[in-house]
């Protein structure tokens, strides 16, 4: 068994936030599943491939402290407090079981109107501007149903109150303290942040007095009727921060995938008319998708799968490791930060062939590239802390094109630069413009 320091180091290149999935998978081909590294100047130690993501997410979990990965490298708890994505043992198996009623197809019935009324909105008039950047409003899309969905916020002033307090939480930029070696909050930031979150939790109380009052059936009011095994209901810090992490981890993420899944689909014409040509076999141009519908667009399906192992918006799991660890003979010992790489995953050539074409019948059959390889394609991370709202983001997204493609022709702006970023998450660096015409 050889010892940590003897796993290879690589060193990324200058602009490896730009291509970080082929830079990993390049690496994986040389090194192997695991090899030490450097992301945001901390030392992180890459586990890459389906056997390392089941060894992650399945077969050694209870190794993985989700809280020391997600808070440690990205804050995330110092920014909006300890919400499931940053909940390890009990606490978070107890908590995941009050909400995944919430987020079963079937209960996304309760949303699909919300859904389709704020599509309607914020789509209808962009013939008339003729000029958009999906990034920036595929956000103002999803802010909104999540603002909705999660928090229980209706009136516009609401949501753009809400949505301020977000981005100033968002902007607190993070330093590198003296006595640290990695990016953290001084200690004035970390006042200010929970000044912040104060102000955030005042707007979300009397949201959550409503529903003690009158039972609710939508996220916020189950949360809030949910008992544990003892009988105990959530505390209010622990709602607020419950409805923050799902506002966080919901809607960043699906507007850079709506973004790339738009951009994908124009870029391939032959591929978009076969979308098309489903819309138009399911639905009448000016009407809604029901969750029956839905299910049944399949080439959107594959088109979705595409997107998520070409884009995946968030790139790494990270984990911060509570037990000493063997994997392909390197003991790694507890404390160690550990990346399971999701965009190298997707990029490995001997399960996804042509890793960077877009090709999205490599999941239908006969081929079905991913389940011939489980835990290949893992854009919503997997086994028991799969991503919640999975469901979720997929009908939203799969509302959202349906909409779009039945009613416009989209072509990219000439001379744009576009590329994806990667911090935490990714996102098109500069936006992606569309001119938007009235389809034919
Ligand atoms: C395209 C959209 C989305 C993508 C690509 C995505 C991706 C992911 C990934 C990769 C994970 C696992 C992270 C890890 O293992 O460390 C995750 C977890 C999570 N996601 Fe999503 N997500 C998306 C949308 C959403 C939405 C809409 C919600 C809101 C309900 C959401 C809420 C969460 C939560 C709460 C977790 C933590 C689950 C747990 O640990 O039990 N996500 N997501």
């Amino acid at each position: 068994m050889s010892v940590y320091t003897d796993i290879p180091y690589v060193t990324p290149p200058a602009d490896y936030q730009f291509h970080l999935g082929t830079f990993l998978a390049d690496a994986y081909e040389r090194y192997g599943p695991v090899f030490r590294s450097t992301y945001f100047e901390q030392d992180v130690l890459y586990m890459i491939g389906p056997e390392a993501n089941r060894f992650v997410l399945v077969s050694n979990r209870q190794k993985f402290s989700n809280d020391k990965g997600w808070s440690s490298i990205f804050s995330v708890s110092d920014m909006f407090g300890r919400g499931l994505l940053t909940m390890d043992g009990t606490e978070h198996s107890q908590s995941r079981k009050m909400m995944n009623p919430a987020f079963t197809v079937n209960y996304m019935n309760h949303y699909l109107p919300l859904m389709n009324r704020v599509i309607r909105d914020y789509t209808g008039y962009w013939a008339e501007v003729g000029e958009i950047d999906i990034y920036e409003e595929a956000r103002k899309i999803t802010f909104e149903i999540a603002a909705q969905a999660f928090a229980g916020l209706r009136s516009e002033t609401e949501i753009a109150q809400f949505r301020e307090l977000f981005l100033r939480i968002l902007m607190t930029p993070r330093v590198v303290e003296p006595d640290e070696d990695f990016e953290t909050f001084t200690r004035e930031q970390a006042v200010k942040l929970r000044q912040l979150q104060g102000e955030l939790h005042t707007l979300l109380l009397p949201k959550i007095e409503e529903r003690r009052k009158n039972p609710t059936n939508d996220l916020f009011g189950l949360l809030v009727q949910a008992r544990d095994d003892q009988g105990n209901a959530m505390p209010d810090e622990q709602l607020t921060a419950h409805a923050n992490i799902l506002l966080v981890a919901g809607h960043e993420t699906s507007t850079s995938f709506i973004s790339w899944l738009l951009y994908l689909l124009v870029q391939h014409p032959d591929y978009l008319e076969r979308v098309l040509a489903e819309q138009d076999a399911l639905l009448l141009p000016d009407s809604e998708p029901t969750l029956e519908d839905i299910k049944r667009m399949k080439v959107l399906d594959n088109a979705l799968k595409e997107t998520e192992r070409l884009y995946p918006p968030i790139p790494n799991g990270p984990r911060g490791l509570v037990e000493d660890i063997e994997f392909n003979g390197y003991h790694i010992p507890a404390g160690t930060l550990v990346f399971y790489a999701i965009a190298a995953s997707h990029m490995i050539g001997s399960i996804f062939p042509q890793p960077t074409q877009f090709d999205p019948d490599r999941f239908a059959a006969p081929r079905e590239e991913d389940k011939k390889s489980p835990y290949a394609l893992v854009g919503f991370g997997g086994g028991p802390r799969m991503c919640i709202g999975l469901n979720f983001a997929q009908i939203e997204m799969k509302a959202l094109l349906s909409h779009l493609l039945r009613r416009y022709r989209f072509d990219l702006v000439p001379g744009q630069e576009i590329a994806q970023f990667y911090a935490a998450t990714g996102r098109p660096l500069n936006g992606i413009r569309f001119q938007v015409s009235k389809r034919a």
